[in-house]
């Protein structure tokens, strides 16, 4: 009994201390018991908690509502969460590599991504004006410059002032149904990374044909890796997403879960990332 209250109580103080430093879900947090809790333990605790506010952090405006506008991006996910975690664990996945996120929403995993993993480029992305300017406003929040011409973000690649340290990080409007070949071919990513961005079936075959044209315009036989990040709310939306990607012949991989819990976030439902080794040469079409 004694044991289970000590792992009750270390629980519940790791909660406040991660939601503390991550300033989010306090409203809801149990303040009476940490009280207590806080009473029993000394003042051990809030030293701990004041010793750590160091290293970098990211600053994001966002809404507090899933739905406001019209669409659910400008709002943080558990998916985004989830995969800057898993990217923080493996950032030689995207160091000096250029990386295109799709369906970026507020930017929470990109600007984690530019911060903690040294890309050389980041192209955030996405279709809802809304949400660019958002994702505009948490970029410069973060005192992250931001390249002027969203649409060619490889044509600075020869000499330029750049300061390498930082990447060069553009903004692009660019919806999955009607992006043309021509803005596809300016990216040349390393890797694609996509979080929550499985809701329904529409938005799968959506993303699934993108990835097809994306590849299909990569030069010199050089196809992306891609990792999509969601939580399994549904299993049949996760069947579909693997039945389609079969069809078009984009072999997939789960990515194995990771332990580190970095950030605060209820884990109602399971959140998974796929990896996709995308082939120049996919088969093309949509579903009849
Ligand atoms: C649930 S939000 C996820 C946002 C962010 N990735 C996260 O996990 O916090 C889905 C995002 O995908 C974008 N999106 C949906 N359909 C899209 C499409 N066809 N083209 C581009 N972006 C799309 C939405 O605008 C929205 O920002």
């Amino acid at each position: 009994m004694a044991r289970e209250e000590n792992v009750n109580s270390a629980r519940l103080l790791r909660s406040f201390e991660r939601r503390f430093l991550a300033t989010r879900g306090l409203r809801s947090f149990p303040w009476q018991s940490l009280e207590e809790k806080l009473r029993d333990s000394g003042s051990e605790l809030l030293l701990d908690i004041l010793q750590k506010p160091s290293g970098d952090s990211v600053t994001l405006s966002e809404s507090t509502a899933i739905v406001s506008h019209g669409t659910t991006g400008l709002v943080t996910w558990n998916a985004a969460l989830y995969l800057a975690e898993w990217a923080i664990e493996n950032p030689a996945v995207f160091t000096h590599r250029t990386v295109l996120e799709l369906g970026s929403g507020a930017g929470f995993t990109g600007l984690a991504i530019c911060k903690m993993c040294r890309p050389r480029a980041y192209v955030f992305s996405d279709c809802h004006s809304r949400v660019l300017k958002q994702l505009q406003g948490n970029i410069l929040l973060n005192s992250l410059s931001l390249e002027p011409d969203a649409t060619t973000p490889m044509q600075h690649q020869g000499h330029d002032t750049h300061n390498s340290e930082s990447p060069r990080v553009t903004v692009a409007l660019l919806d999955w149904d009607t992006a043309t070949a021509p803005q596809l071919a300016a990216f040349q990513p390393d890797i694609v990374i996509a979080a929550d961005v499985l809701y329904c079936p529409e938005t799968i075959l959506s993303l699934v044909g993108l990835l097809q044209r994306l590849s299909a315009c990569q030069k010199d036989q050089r196809a992306p890796d891609a990792y999509v990040a969601f939580t399994i709310r549904n299993p049949e939306t996760c069947q579909m997403f693997t039945t389609e990607l079969g069809r078009v012949g984009i072999p997939w991989e789960a990515v194995p879960r990771h332990d580190q819990k970095l950030f605060p976030y209820e884990e109602h439902s399971e959140t998974t990332i796929l990896k996709l080794t995308l082939q120049v040469h996919t088969r093309l079409g949509r579903s009849p």
